[in-house]
């Protein structure tokens, strides 16, 4: 078998985007979705492995801006649709797409790619962590009250359009990026992604809906939800299956949640992505009866240590070398000396010796803040060679804010 890698060609993406569908087991998406990614895809930047002429595997990337630790944005590549055919599989497609994909990130001079992946065994070996979490939450809202704070009430909520609430909904986005590690800026475009509501995200739930909320004269929240219909033998007994909430304050914050646990003829409420600090926790008055449960977010593999570390700030100063192993971007390899603080970081190579030991899979790890160093030592993944340079590394990587990836791609 010989399998081919070619840039992806715009005449061929039906049945380049037919096989990744193919690959996942699921039908072929409504027109609305597949035009959406169509619209979003980069050809230059997609491949499609071919053995003869048939399509056996698949694989892309977005320019994306992704949100660092003390607010910079940085340039990323989003890793994304990935596929390798079944009767193609566990030959080395995925592997020489990989290897295709991070020369070109490398090109390109962007410092970080970052994916969320459909299992998150497959990855690692190609230098990604994994670098967020997601919080899932199943609430009970019948039984848990929430402590609000003064003021909701003046909070005025209404309903739009998901067409009529689009940019007020992406401007409050917008004002939050640089706030949380992870986040991706929305470039033009993926404003419609929020409001796409595909058949596995909507649980047998009914229209999707968007309230803003209004607050000092201007928009200052939003959340776009769906509600699902249940009846049981006592009456209703719907779900609120929430798609997203986000408030530039914690007034309009607290309203919006207000309202959505009092949504008639629902008694739960499903939400399926939030950050894993999600401040509603601390609202309840019985957080076990909201069901929290995390499983990974976002994954990053740097591809140029130095630029990576340096586009970041840190918590506390910091003056380490670490000794970085990277097999498959060997261009990593080696000691590295980073100097940083809030205000920024410069990282170069030095003879000196290594402070800490680590591979590029648990830099990206650490990267947005989100996973300490010290637990991955803990794990034996990180080695600290000089007597407190652990602490000193771990605490200046740590991020205050959660990192969270508000959305797939
Ligand atoms: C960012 C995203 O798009 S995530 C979406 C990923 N895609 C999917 O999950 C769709 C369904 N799965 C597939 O299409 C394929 O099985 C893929 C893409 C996951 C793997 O493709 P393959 O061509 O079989 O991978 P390849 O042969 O290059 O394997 C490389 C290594 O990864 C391992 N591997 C492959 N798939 C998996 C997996 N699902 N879990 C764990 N390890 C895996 C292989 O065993 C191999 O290990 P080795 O290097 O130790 O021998």
């Amino acid at each position: 078998m010989t399998v081919e890698l070619r840039a992806l060609e715009p005449g061929q993406w039906d049945n380049w985007y037919g096989k990744l569908e193919r690959a996942f087991g699921s039908a072929r998406e409504p027109a609305e979705e597949r035009a959406l990614w169509q619209g979003l895809t980069e050809f230059e930047r997609s491949i499609a492995a071919w053995d003869e002429d048939e399509v056996v595997g698949t694989a892309g990337a977005f320019s994306f801006g992704l949100s660092v630790p003390g607010g910079p944005v940085v340039p990323a590549a989003g890793v994304t649709m990935v596929s390798v055919a079944s009767t193609h599989r566990r030959r080395g497609v995925l592997t020489s797409m990989m290897r295709r994909q991070l020369d070109d990130v490398r090109q390109r001079g962007e410092p970080l790619a970052v994916l969320t992946a459909s299992e998150p065994g497959i990855y690692g070996r190609f230098g990604y962590g994994v670098a967020s979490e997601q919080l899932r939450l199943e609430i009970d809202t019948a039984r848990v009250r929430l402590a609000l704070p003064e003021g909701v009430d003046g909070v005025r909520l209404r309903f739009v359009t998901q067409e009529e609430g689009r940019d007020a909904c992406e401007e409050v986005y917008a004002r939050l990026v640089a706030g949380r590690p992870g986040m991706l800026e929305r470039r033009p475009g993926w404003e419609r992604l929020p409001t796409l509501h595909p058949e596995e995200a909507r649980e047998g739930s009914g229209a999707l809906l968007c309230v803003l909320a209004e607050a000092e004269g201007e928009v200052r929240g939003y959340t776009r939800y769906a509600m699902k219909a249940q009846w049981g033998p006592q009456g209703p007994d719907g779900t609120v299956v929430l798609r997203d909430l986000e408030a530039l304050d914690p007034v309009v914050y607290a309203a919006l949640w207000r309202y959505l646990f009092g949504l008639d003829l629902t008694s739960k409420l499903v939400a399926r992505n939030r950050p894993a600090d999600e401040a509603l926790l601390h609202l309840v008055s019985d957080a076990r009866r909201c069901r929290p449960s995390t499983r990974d977010g976002l994954f990053v593999r740097p591809l140029d240590v130095s630029a990576a570390l340096e586009a970041r700030k840190y918590t506390a100063p910091v003056d380490v070398v670490l000794e970085v192993t990277d097999p498959f971007c060997p261009w990593n390899e080696g000691r590295w000396r980073l100097s940083g603080d809030s205000k920024g970081a410069v990282c170069g190579r030095t003879a000196d010796p290594a402070d800490l030991a680590l591979s590029v899979r648990e830099l990206g790890s650490a990267y947005l803040g989100g996973f300490s160093l010290s637990s991955l030592a803990r794990a034996g993944r990180v080695r600290e060679l000089r007597g407190g340079a652990l602490t000193e590394a771990s605490v200046a990587f740590r991020s205050d804010v959660a990192p969270w990836v508000a959305h797939g791609f």
